[in-house]
């Protein structure tokens, strides 16, 4: 019978070493010289880097589209297909639900289930509940090397109020013409013939905390790039924007300064080596890097908001050397230092380990509490700290999903 591993590991630690290592065979030496398959997002990243180098594509996906035209389920459910189909000796998989919907994470414990009858598979993975049910042994980083993780079943993180200062509040506010940031009248999309949202009718108005949910391609993303700006397929469409009808006249930067925008891809965006500082700096300039020089209000605000996030005293280390749950919280600072009218939140909890979630969770419950942001928070899974207030949900049709308030 083969032996099935977990490696539970942290933010903290760097996983990608971690499986160089597991793949050099030099970790575990019952796979040694055998043949393994990577089932990751680091993968997928590599595939969509050979997509936008040579634009061929080798995975077959569900609509017949590239890596990067599909939806990030679909990207993974390819995968999984792909490396089967391929017969490794042994499996990696890492992070095996993020991105993956409610539906989807059962079909995929099913084929790992069946997969783990003929081969060993390593699961690497920082939630305690994402664990398989036919794992053996557990695992923990220890330096260069994994040992047992005795107290594994006692482990059980702590929420403890980690931010204690009030949120700093804005320079300036932004103004906004309307009490609607977001209001879409009938909006209907569909990518070459292909039917995706249908007929959707929602509204976002300023202060309100909202759950954006959906199984896989149902949409959710495509609903993002309307309002975010740069979807070609927002226009003719009944779609405002902070009072304004999108398509007459505003230019994207319009919009994008109104907006506050996170994703956990953004992790693998950032590769300049700033200081923590100028981090946040940069979001008064809806820049990446820090290309101007800053004034006085801005870099004490700056500082109000790394005591908030207990990162004053190190605010000149390199941002590239944090973990990837302190890059978030800087990212969310950096997305809130001008309190925009509207913060997205798409995908935040993906890869975040159970300590940083809880951590990650608090910050933002507190921007909804002390803040007139509205927040939409975009995941196919609730995140049990996270309190919205209200929830959409797309429900998926063969004529393009459909819409609905849940609360
Ligand atoms: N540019 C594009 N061209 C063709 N099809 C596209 C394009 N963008 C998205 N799609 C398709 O639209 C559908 C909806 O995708 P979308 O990314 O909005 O779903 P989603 O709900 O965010 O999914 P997930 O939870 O998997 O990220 C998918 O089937 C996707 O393949």
């Amino acid at each position: 019978m083969n032996t099935h591993i977990a490696i539970y590991i942290s933010n903290k630690d760097d996983k990608k070493s971690l499986i160089k290592n597991i793949l050099s065979g030099n970790l575990i030496e019952s796979i040694n010289g055998l043949k393994g398959a990577l089932f990751s997002e680091i993968t997928i990243n590599k595939f969509i880097e050979e997509e936008k180098r040579h634009g061929r594509f080798n995975i077959p996906t569900k609509n017949g589209h590239s890596l990067m035209k599909s939806s990030e389920g679909e990207r993974k459910k390819a995968l999984i297909k792909y490396l089967i189909a391929e017969n490794p000796e042994y499996l990696i998989a890492d992070n095996i639900f993020g991105n993956l919907d409610i539906k989807s994470q059962e079909e995929i414990v099913l084929t790992l289930e069946e997969l783990s009858k003929s081969i060993p598979i390593i699961q690497i993975s920082n939630r305690k509940k994402d664990l398989l049910p036919f794992i053996n042994v557990i695992y923990k980083p220890e330096g260069k090397q994994i040992v047992p993780f005795e107290d594994f079943d006692s482990l059980s993180p702590k929420s403890k109020q980690y931010f204690i200062q009030d949120l700093p509040q804005p320079l300036e506010q932004i103004l906004v013409e309307s009490y609607y940031l977001v209001k879409f009248q009938n909006v209907s999309v569909s990518y070459l013939n292909k039917p995706i949202i249908k007929d959707i009718c929602w509204e976002i108005k300023t202060g309100e905390f909202w759950h954006l949910m959906g199984p896989n391609g149902s949409g959710k993303s495509t609903i993002l790039s309307l309002i975010s700006g740069d979807n070609p397929k927002a226009f003719n469409q009944d779609i405002y924007l902070f009072g304004v009808k999108k398509g007459s006249g505003e230019s994207v930067w319009d919009i994008k300064k109104k907006i506050g925008y996170f994703t956990s891809e953004m992790l693998q965006g950032f590769r300049r080596s700033d200081t923590i500082e100028r981090m946040i700096i940069s979001g008064f300039y809806d820049s990446i890097g820090l290309y101007k020089y800053p004034n006085e209000n801005q870099i004490s605000k700056a500082h109000e908001w790394l005591k908030l996030l207990n990162m004053f005293d190190i605010k000149n280390r390199n941002f590239q050397t944090l973990s990837s749950g302190h890059k978030r919280l800087v990212l969310i600072a950096r997305a809130m230092v001008k309190h925009p009218p509207l913060l997205i939140l798409d995908e935040p909890t993906n890869g975040l380990d159970d300590s940083d979630t809880i951590i990650f969770s608090e910050l933002v419950n507190k921007i909804a509490k002390e803040s007139s942001t509205a927040i939409l928070f975009v995941s196919h899974r609730h995140e049990v700290g996270l309190s919205p207030d209200n929830i959409y949900e797309l429900i998926p049709n063969e004529k393009g999903s459909s819409g609905r308030v849940v609360k």
